[in-house]
């Protein structure tokens, strides 16, 4: 229960703005309750006075009240639940922006560190898990609990002796529901957890389809689908046997009580005590004040399987963004894009080294930068400093002399335009792709940067043009002609400083010389840190920088750096001996 309470502390505040709605719903819930106890005080009396004395004179009053209660029950009752699923409903919408939100914050180790599936299943099935526990749990409680009172009352003034005989029995049911609540709940979160773990599977399963054909994993992926599926399928059976199982021994228990009051009810009207319809009453307030008791136990189990989603929320909002926004950047300035890199060192959360070692150089206006080095030497974590996905652990990284941190990091991403290895695209028409590099740009503006990144020709040969709809793993456009739309998209950012992240990658040679052109109508008059093995750009570049190991080993000019006859020499020049020339 302790889980509960803080997982409802947590959620809580997200009511905030809906409170008003859910006094109403409240309010709603004690008429619609207090409706039904007069509903049944009124059947007594119809049993006594119209139905046991024979009179229809005596049935028409109480007839017409009861029928009067039940329409002011009927509308308040839909007027409540209609509020109460709202309410919820703007709950599950906050909730899951917000979660959305702060997921969109953290940084790339997060998401290499959490499946893509299961946070998934974070952000649909647990969100609505947690919905349940705080509008739905708050109303569901606040109506149990009031019902049982009315009913509680209605009974006791009834015959409190024979209302006090079964109220001894009553919390044998809340026994019962603390005794399965433990086992539902666990169930719950390894059904929760396995929920996650199977649209994982499929998710990788569904990107990693070519793979599967290819190699004949078929069965391999059979068996990773039917291992999560059946650890599911266990927790989901055994969640489902604790809750039939409480249900049953509720139903025990409420069968003994309704024949200890037919029991007692039955000596009574034989000693001439009590009338027929009191006693009917008596046990329709019963029948109608175990509802709402066995409830309250049963909330307390939809409440601990509710805590598990709501857990699995909780360690997602726990997760602090890598880097934070400044309280007062700098206010915004007219960027040249001077980067300046000083003693730079950065380790990824969790990992045992650097990743980079004070690292040191400067970019300044319009230069071309660079950085090569064998794989894993750390240029792309250089790229990672530069947006400001990390912080440097150690040293500082200034942009017109301003530390990154000073800045706000959306100022910072306006101006270093990130054209990371990946293409990155949208599910979206090519406009659209474009577009997002300067949200707003006019339909000339985007076609201009389609031209200079030399992607309008087959842009425009396509049938539908500008408004092909493309998504992630398309296969209308070719690797090299997505790479050609990435460009267009960076081109229309129009940002000072460019870091280009293995532009080439995954381009054949014909491709990769096919986006050169672009690239360096793109690069010119901008601070451009380029990261790449493909060295035929590097006779241009203002300097070369030789990153490995996390460290800069070398720094200079190419023509510099081949007359060291070092690390760089042995990159640039292939064992043919031939060095890489100035290109056309
Ligand atoms: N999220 C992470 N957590 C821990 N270590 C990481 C993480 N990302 C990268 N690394 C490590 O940091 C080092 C540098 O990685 P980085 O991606 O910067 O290399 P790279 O030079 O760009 O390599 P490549 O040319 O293959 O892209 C590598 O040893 C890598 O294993």
């Amino acid at each position: 229960m302790r889980e509960v309470r803080a997982a409802f502390a947590r959620f809580w505040p997200l009511t905030r703005g809906d409170r008003a709605w859910l006094v109403l719903i409240v309010g709603c819930v004690v008429v619609a309750a207090l409706a039904e106890t007069a509903a049944i005080l009124l059947f007594a009396r119809l049993t006594d006075h119209a139905l046991a004395a024979g009179s229809l004179a005596a049935f028409w009053g109480p007839a017409g009240a009861w029928l009067g209660v039940a329409a002011i029950g009927a509308a308040v009752g839909y007027l409540g639940n209609s509020l109460a699923v709202w309410t919820a409903e703007r709950f599950v919408l906050r909730l899951r922006a917000g979660v959305f939100r702060h997921v969109q914050d953290l940084p790339p180790d997060f998401f290499q560190r959490h499946r893509r599936g299961d946070l998934v299943e974070r952000l649909t099935g647990d969100v609505e898990a947690i919905e349940q526990m705080v509008v739905s749990g708050a109303v569901g409680t606040v109506s149990a609990v009031f019902s049982a009172v009315f009913y509680a009352a209605a009974a006791l003034w009834l015959r409190w002796d024979l209302a006090l005989v079964t109220f001894v029995l009553a919390p044998l049911l809340l026994v019962a529901a603390r005794h399965f609540s433990g086992r539902i709940g666990q169930a719950a979160k390894e059904e929760r957890t396995a929920d996650g773990a199977i649209t994982s599977v499929v998710e990788e399963s569904l990107g990693n389809m070519v793979l599967t054909q290819a190699y004949n994993r078929r069965y391999a992926e059979d068996l990773r689908l039917d291992r999560e599926a059946r650890a599911w399928m266990r927790a989901s059976v055994r969640g489902a046997r604790a809750s039939e199982m409480y249900e049953q021994v509720v139903e025990v228990v409420e069968t003994l009580c309704v024949l200890v009051v037919i029991g007692l009810g039955a000596w009574e009207i034989s000693q001439g005590r009590m009338s027929l319809g009191r006693l009917l009453a008596f046990a329709a307030f019963l029948g109608y004040l175990y509802p709402p008791i066995r409830s309250l136990g049963g909330l307390g189990l939809t409440l601990t399987a509710a805590t598990a989603g709501a857990e699995r929320i909780q360690e997602v909002l726990d997760t602090e963004p890598a880097v934070t926004e400044p309280a007062e950047p700098v206010p915004a300035w007219p960027v040249r894009g001077r980067v300046h890199f000083q003693g730079a060192s950065f380790r990824y959360p969790g990992a045992e080294r650097d990743s980079l070692r004070d690292v040191t150089f400067t970019a300044g206006p319009g230069e071309l930068v660079i950085v090569t080095g064998p794989s894993g030497a750390g240029k792309s974590t250089l790229s990672r400093l530069l947006t400001r996905f990390y912080d440097p652990t150690a040293g500082v990284i200034r942009l017109d002399g301003v530390p990154l941190p000073d800045m706000s990091l959306e100022f910072l991403r306006e101006n270093v335009a990130l054209l990371p290895q990946e293409t990155l695209i949208l599910r979206g028409t090519i406009r659209e792709n474009i577009e997002c590099g300067r949200p707003g740009a006019s339909r000339a503006d985007i076609e201009g940067a389609a031209r200079d990144a030399a992607a309008h020709d087959f842009v425009s040969a396509l049938p539908d043009g500008y408004d092909t709809r493309i998504a992630p793993g398309t296969a209308t456009l070719s690797g090299g002609q997505l790479q050609r739309v990435a460009i267009a998209r960076a081109m229309l950012r129009a940002a000072p400083v460019l870091v280009l992240d293995e532009p080439t990658a995954g381009l054949d040679s014909i491709a990769a010389r096919r986006v050169v052109r672009p690239l360096r109508r793109l690069m010119a008059g901008r601070t451009t840190i380029m990261i790449t093995h493909d060295l035929s750009l590097a006779p241009d570049a203002d300097r070369i920088l030789v990153v490995d190991g996390g460290r800069l080993l070398e720094a200079g000019t190419h023509d510099e750096l081949l007359a060291r006859g070092c690390a760089y020499a042995r990159l640039a020049m292939p064992e043919s001996g031939s060095p890489v020339t100035r290109s056309a």
